[in-house]
């Protein structure tokens, strides 16, 4: 399994708090993760640090490590350093090209699918492309192509207020997967659901993440959602404390 995504002796630190003492990580093609461990040992931390949102004090994240499989454009490919820093280092990218890095190659599902109240589905689900230049009638276009494996089929024009919460929460997965990143990151993506919809929900997300050739790494305080991922790491005290490994599909 190749590798997409890498932390290596990740560290960050707030003040006297020790977030992430050192956790070394690696996600590979159509990988799926489950970050589970107590409260504040560090999941959120190293959830938004191999997603480039918070920058780690020590260590490398990775996206690949070959410039050809980038698939974007120069200016937003990792070079590798003058020091030699390894290629498909994002850690260290300026806040802009990390921003667009962030746009094109990742998704993002949260806990409440934050979607924005006054558009449709489609078009909530449009909006990253938009957001890249792709033109509106493009965007949806390519957005509703994921309504029907998502289950969303004839619900385009809803209002996110007119959606029930795990259909709702489909609309946020198909927003994340719309740009066909290369990594889906989830952060609490059931929380707010009924254990029901919340089975459901994963088993989507799961499922057609996987179909898109995309890895998946989720946080989440529930095992029988961690146990729909191919691996769980435990994290304790900001360290991975052990690592299972399911063969899932
Ligand atoms: N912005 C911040 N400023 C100061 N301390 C922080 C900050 N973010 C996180 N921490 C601290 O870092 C540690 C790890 O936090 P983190 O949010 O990663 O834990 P978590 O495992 O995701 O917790 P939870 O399950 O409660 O969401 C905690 O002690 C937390 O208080």
């Amino acid at each position: 399994m190749s590798t997409v995504l890498a932390g290596h002796g990740l560290i960050k630190k707030y003040g006297a708090t020790t977030a992430l003492a050192g956790v070394d990580v690696e996600v590979g093609e159509r990988d799926s993760l489950a970050i589970m461990g107590p409260s504040g040992s560090g999941k959120s931390t190293l959830l938004h640090t191999l997603a480039g949102v918070i920058r780690p004090d020590e260590g490398q994240v990775l996206l690949r490590g070959e410039r050809s499989e980038m698939g974007v454009p120069p200016a937003e490919v990792p070079q590798p350093s003058a020091g030699g820093a390894p290629r498909g280092r994002i850690d260290n990218l300026g806040e802009n090209r990390l921003s667009a890095l962030r746009r094109k190659r990742f998704g993002f599902v949260f806990q409440f699918g934050q979607l924005l109240p006054e558009l449709p589905a489609e078009e909530n689900v449009a909006l990253p492309l938009m957001l890249e230049g792709t033109p509106r009638k493009q965007a949806v276009a390519r957005a509703r192509r994921w309504f029907a494996p998502l289950g969303l089929d004839g619900l385009e024009k809803r209002r996110p207020g007119q959606l029930s919460g795990g259909q709702a929460q489909r609309v946020a997965i198909a927003r994340a997967l719309v740009v066909e990143p290369d990594v889906v990151f989830a952060d609490e993506p059931t929380g707010a659901l009924d254990q029901h919809t919340s089975t459901e929900v994963i088993q989507l997300l799961t499922a057609v993440t996987r179909e898109s050739g995309a890895a998946l790494v989720m946080v989440t305080h529930d095992a029988d959602v961690a146990a729909h991922c191919g691996r769980i790491l435990h994290v304790r005290d900001g360290r991975i404390s052990s690592h299972s490994q399911y063969t899932v599909g």
